[in-house]
């Protein structure tokens, strides 16, 4: 503790240090402090050293940070280039002396030279991230279900409009899940790209070190024309009652579809699996269908509803020229940013099939920092509701009722993954 800051390394890790790196994030996690040959050998193969940041004090690594290359699907579908922060920690001996802000200066300066649209996260806590610039922009939600109070007759399992569920086994995960998603997540604001590692470890043909693995039972719901439309991943527990009731949970671990009906089929399936009596549904949008898909909604009791996707804005103009508008209009906004990565005064002319930003010297309308604009981007908040909270500032009297008329979005951003 009595070493100078200046004199810990912040730099990116060679490939030697992988070891020493995994055992600072397992001790900044609070895992057992100690790293296997087969968890190293297995981040070798995906972690890229240049991104993998590294505090090193007396050459031990102290601090751990990682970042990789993302899409994230802007309002109105177009993908753009994301930075995907993740593994972030700092040693308990080394917390508050400023080491998470170097390493995430050098980030998001190699991020913005690169050319990346957006910073994104998963926040821990949420008091951590906003002095970078970071908004929350997408929220999740989950819900425990109480099958037996949800009205629906438990003989029917099976969709009536000519789809069908089969369960299929991993490997055909592996074969159908990756396009399926595709569909998904070019349609749904908020959402981002899985690679083929992702479908390996989440069908557990790559087991990583400390993460326990139970084999999921796997879901695939066909429309009436064959079209693969869903896919639900669950586990079940093995829980009875002392007067032999069954009370058994499904565990949803990911439910992804391209269609109401699917949506609809998949749980009224899962509510319907004998035995089960509770059904927790994993991760979902926080506008979900899924209350209001049950003939009782409150059989569905909301048990989380957190920020989840935190983003920053690394280009305001690429950022805006990247979404589509709930309707046609201008918005001048004076945009703060006190890390000099993308501040300044835009002109935004907007519309339904996409837009024009420019700098300009126009009296701005709405003065905000760039973490609020992160926060509006993909359609989620409300500038008025934000101007109510003092942390959007009209320059312009009804500017935030504009803003909100241009980015607001019907259905909620969503991102389902975890990174
Ligand atoms: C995307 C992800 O990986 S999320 C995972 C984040 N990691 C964790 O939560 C693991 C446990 N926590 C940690 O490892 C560390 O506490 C970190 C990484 C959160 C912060 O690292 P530090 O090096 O202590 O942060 P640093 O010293 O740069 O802090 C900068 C400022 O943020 C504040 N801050 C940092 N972490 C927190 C927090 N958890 N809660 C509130 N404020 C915080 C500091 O007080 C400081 O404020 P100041 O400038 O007003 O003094």
């Amino acid at each position: 503790m009595s070493r100078r800051l200046e004199n810990i390394d912040v730099r990116p890790v060679t490939e030697g240090e992988i070891s020493d790196w995994t055992r600072a994030l397992n001790t900044g996690f609070l895992r057992p402090p100690y790293v296997t040959e087969a968890e190293v050998a297995d981040r070798g193969t995906y972690i890229v050293p240049s991104r993998t940041l590294g505090a090193f004090d007396d050459g031990r690594c102290v601090a751990t940070f990682r970042s990789f290359a993302q899409e994230l699907t802007a309002v109105g579908g177009r993908p753009v280039p994301a930075d995907a922060i993740s593994n972030v920690t700092v040693t308990a001996t080394h917390r508050r002396r400023g080491l998470l802000t170097r390493m995430m200066a050098l980030d998001l300066a190699a991020a913005k030279e690169r050319g990346d649209v957006v910073a994104t996260l998963i926040a821990a806590e949420y008091p951590i991230y906003g002095r970078y610039g970071f908004g929350p922009a997408a929220h999740t939600a989950e819900w425990t279900i109480d099958v037996p109070r949800t009205g629906l007759d438990r003989h029917r399992p099976v969709p009536d409009d000519g789809g069908r569920i089969d369960l299929v086994d991993g490997a055909e995960v592996r074969k159908l899940g990756p396009e399926l998603h595709e569909r998904l997540r070019r349609a749904q604001p908020g959402a981002i790209d899985r690679d083929d590692r992702w479908w390996q470890v989440n069908t557990g043909e790559i087991r990583p070190a400390g993460v326990p693995w139970t084999e999921p039972f796997y879901a695939v719901h066909r429309s009436a024309s064959g079209r693969v439309e869903g896919l639900a991943a669950y586990v079940c527990d093995d829980h009875w009652g002392d007067d032999k009731r069954p009370l058994n949970t499904a565990t949803v671990k990911g439910l992804i579809t391209t269609s109401p009906a699917a949506e609809r089929a998949l749980w009224h399936y899962l509510c319907s699996i004998d035995w089960i009596t509770t059904v927790k549904s994993g991760r979902r949008a926080p506008d979900d269908l899924l209350p209001h898909l049950l003939p009782d909604p409150r059989a569905a009791r909301l048990t989380t509803y957190a920020d989840w996707l935190w983003v920053r804005i690394l280009d305001v103009v690429k950022a805006l020229e990247a979404r589509t508008y709930a309707a046609t209009g201008t918005l001048v906004l004076e945009v703060v940013d006190e890390s000099g990565l993308t501040g300044g005064r835009y002109l935004l002319e907007a519309g339904p099939d996409g837009a024009q930003c420019a700098p300009t010297d126009r009296d701005a309308q709405l003065a905000l920092s760039a973490a609020e604009l992160a926060t509006l981007w993909l359609g989620d908040e409300s500038a008025v509701r934000l101007a109510a909270l003092g942390r959007v500032r009209e320059q312009q009297e009804g500017a935030a009722s504009v803003a909100d008329a241009l980015l607001r979005t019907s259905r909620r951003p969503w991102c389902p993954d975890m990174f």
